[in-house]
């Protein structure tokens, strides 16, 4: 759906910005371009949607090379989120809701109706806030109405620069489940920016780990943090290792590691696509039984760990 093939850009320095990047994004996956700050992240990002040209290389979405059609029509299909959100703040929420639906000559009507059932789906209610300016509306309610733009004329593809940085822990929190549990994005094809590592794994089914404008490793959560490419993919996950580790192992994935404890019936159940640190909160009390495939397993906290010691060293 997105293809990046041998994707180079220089800003007029030397140093390039973006060095020899290529990758796939299939339909329906989420991509997350994770790394330090001017790794090139943004600028492979705006490429996609031409705010910015390629110095060499190319770049195809749905099959056609992008540098092949104009800025306006291109954009038209790919919904984009800034940080900032960059909301037209002379325009209502509705109206900004409606900015793409308008040009693409869609009748009143249906502008209206999609908007309210973006502003529903998202939290908002039209009869609360579609009249009301963003500069009306808090942060992560801003963020809900750049998202609702980028939706609004269900683009198959989304570009997400940083979405939630600008939000506060909590709040980044709470709208990231809200993300994550939004029918609308289920079958869209995603790039989302981020130098939040946790958010990368969070929502992420691939992540792309760069610095110095060169992709670093290009995998699931679990490659980077159990195969890692290099010393520079293993030193940047180091410091929040452990509660990455935990939340990317599924129980599923420990099964031939986990012995049962003689332990007695009734315990809570657990299905096996549990997180390990699922897990851990739900036996802060007592043992847990897992199910997976008609099988069940009583196991504690310490079987967990001596199962997660054996997965590491396989
Ligand atoms: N318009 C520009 N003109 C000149 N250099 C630029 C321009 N935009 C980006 N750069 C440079 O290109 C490199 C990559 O920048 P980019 O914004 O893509 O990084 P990033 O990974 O998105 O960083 P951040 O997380 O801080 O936004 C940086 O060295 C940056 O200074």
């Amino acid at each position: 759906m997105i293809k990046l093939d041998h994707v180079t850009k220089y800003f007029n320095t030397a140093k390039k910005a973006v060095d020899d990047i290529s990758f796939e994004v299939q339909e329906g996956e989420t991509l997350v371009l994770l790394g330090t700050s001017g790794c090139g992240k943004t600028t492979t990002l705006r490429m996609i949607n031409r705010l910015l040209d390629p110095g060499s290389g190319h770049i195809y979405v749905n099959g056609k090379d992008v540098q092949q059609q104009s800025p306006a029509v291109l954009r038209r299909s790919i919904g984009y989120v800034l940080q900032n959100t960059g909301l037209f703040p002379h325009y209502t929420v509705s109206e900004n809701i409606g900015t793409v639906p308008a040009l693409l000559q869609w009748d009143k009507t249906r502008i209206r109706n999609r908007t309210i059932t973006l502003m529903d789906k998202l939290r908002l209610p039209a009869a609360t806030y579609a009249e009301v300016y963003p500069h009306q509306l808090s942060g992560g309610q801003q963020q809900r109405v750049g998202l609702a733009r980028a939706l609004a004329a269900d683009p198959p593809v989304l570009l997400l620069d940083e979405p939630f940085g600008a939000l506060d822990p909590l709040t980044r929190i709470s709208i990231r489940k809200e993300f994550k549990a939004l029918d609308e994005l289920n079958s869209k094809t995603i790039i989302l920016v981020t130098h939040d590592v946790e958010e990368a794994f969070e929502l992420g089914d691939r992540i792309c780990l760069m610095n110095e404008g060169r992709i670093q490793q290009l995998g699931p959560a679990t490659a980077l943090l159990f195969k890692p490419a290099n010393d520079f993919v293993q030193t940047f996950l180091d410091p929040q290792r452990l509660q990455l580790e935990l939340k990317s192992l599924l129980l599923q994935d420990l099964w031939p590691f986990l012995t049962t404890k003689d332990i007695p019936a009734g315990l809570q159940q657990l299905p096996a696509e549990s997180s390990c640190w699922e897990a851990l909160a739900a036996m802060t009390h007592s043992p847990v039984t897992v199910v997976c495939d008609q099988e069940q397993k009583e196991i504690d906290g310490n079987a967990l760990m001596d199962a997660i010691a054996s997965y590491k060293k396989q």
